[in-house]
């Protein structure tokens, strides 16, 4: 099994890669594990007290959970994979069967921050796209689709993302081993992740 970690600030463009590199790989040979599916369960919270946590810090990530379930697919176990709502700021009741396969990709903010998470990947990778980018894509995104408006969104960027970036996410890039820049689409460097996938599968 390959374990491809894929990290990099919000907005960058992390599920994009992802897509593109799983395109055109038989669907029995990936699958995807996202860090937004490992938020810590905030059930005994009020939505109201939920939308305020710091979703920014490795603390809001059960990497405990994480591990745990990347140990049980090296294991050759499927896995119950929980699946969050961004409108609930909240993981929902329901769970996504995650099978083993020969590739597995983990993707998210911070996950490159965590040692032993880190250990158990084969390659890294960190999905650069500069902090102007990023925050366009960002408030799109959180006002079109995650239920936030725009002085809201801002506000955020500037309390929490901002700093939780600078502190935690732009550090890990220096575990990586490939660096994606991501300002457009760049299709040779997807191409070149695919062939090293391609080479190590066989
Ligand atoms: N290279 C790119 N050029 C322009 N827009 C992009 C690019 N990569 C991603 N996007 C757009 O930016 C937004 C965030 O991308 P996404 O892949 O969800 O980022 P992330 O998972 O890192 O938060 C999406 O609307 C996506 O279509
Ligand atoms: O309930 C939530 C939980 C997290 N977020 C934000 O999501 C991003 C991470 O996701 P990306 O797709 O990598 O951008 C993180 O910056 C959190 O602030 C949220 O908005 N709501």
């Amino acid at each position: 099994m390959l374990i491809i970690g894929i990290a990099g600030g919000t907005g960058c463009g992390k599920t994009t890669v992802v897509n593109q590199i799983i395109n055109e790989l038989p669907d029995d040979e990936v699958c995807v594990i996202s860090q937004d599916s490992y938020y810590n369960d905030l059930s005994h919270l009020p939505l109201e007290e939920r939308r305020k946590t710091n979703f920014d810090h490795p603390l809001s990530i059960d990497f405990k959970l994480l591990k745990q379930h990347l140990e049980e697919l090296r294991q050759g176990n499927t896995i119950q994979q929980p699946v969050y709502s961004f409108l609930e700021c909240n993981r929902t009741a329901e769970t996504v069967p995650t099978e083993p396969r020969k590739v597995v990709i983990v993707e998210g903010i911070l996950i490159m921050t965590d040692p032993e998470i880190r250990k158990m990947m084969d390659i890294k990778i960190f999905v650069h796209a500069d902090s102007d980018e990023r925050l366009i894509r960002r408030i799109k995104r959180d006002v079109n689709e995650r239920g936030w408006n725009l002085d809201e969104t801002l506000e955020k960027y500037q309390s929490t993302i901002k700093p939780m970036h600078a502190e935690f996410i732009e550090p890990s890039k220096e575990y990586a081993d490939i660096i994606i820049p991501n300002n457009k689409h760049n299709t040779v460097a997807i191409d070149i992740v695919r062939t090293i996938i391609n080479e190590k599968l066989v």
